[in-house]
């Protein structure tokens, strides 16, 4: 009999690529899976989610901040030991938050990063990306 081929999970994720004032908001991941790769903020697509409703949660949960999500940047798929990912990304802004009296624009706040940083296009790649993200930050380099 021959060995069954492992069965590896897929995985629909969703990232943001937020830009602000012409730089890039790169988040570094803490422990766990891909630990310490830099990635875009995000997740993966719940059951019953659109990959944007998806994208909006994640960015609340994670920064503490609304966006605004607009054109997809890419959609690539990348096989890791234990999962296979196929990473959506889209270009994202800041949104305002309506409070009673101002709509503010906060500040994202890494609630779940090891670390935020801004960075211009033509530096994103002094960075060490999850594999999965290398295609969506090249494509990014030259159209951010
Ligand atoms: N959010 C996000 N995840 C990414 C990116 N690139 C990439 O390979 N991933 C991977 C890491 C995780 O395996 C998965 C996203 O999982 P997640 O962020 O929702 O949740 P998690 O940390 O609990 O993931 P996990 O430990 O269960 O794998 O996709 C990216 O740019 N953004």
């Amino acid at each position: 009999m021959p060995t069954p081929e492992p069965v590896r999970r897929h995985v629909a994720v969703v990232g943001a690529v937020i830009v602000r004032d012409g730089l890039v908001l790169c988040a570094r991941r803490g422990p766990g899976s891909q630990a310490g790769l830099w990635e875009f903020p995000g997740g993966k697509v719940e059951a019953g989610e659109s990959p944007t409703e998806a994208l909006a949660r994640e960015v609340r949960e994670e920064l503490g901040c609304a966006v605004t999500v607009g054109d997809e940047v890419t959609t690539t798929t990348h096989a890791y030991e234990a999962v296979t990912v196929t990473l959506t990304t889209y270009w994202c802004s800041l949104a305002a938050t309506p409070d009673a009296t101002h709509a503010t624009v906060l500040e994202p706040i890494p609630h779940e990063h090891a670390e935020l940083a801004w960075l211009a296009p033509a530096e994103l790649d002094r960075l060490a990306w999850a594999p999965a993200d290398i295609p969506a930050v090249e494509l990014v380099r030259t159209r951010a």
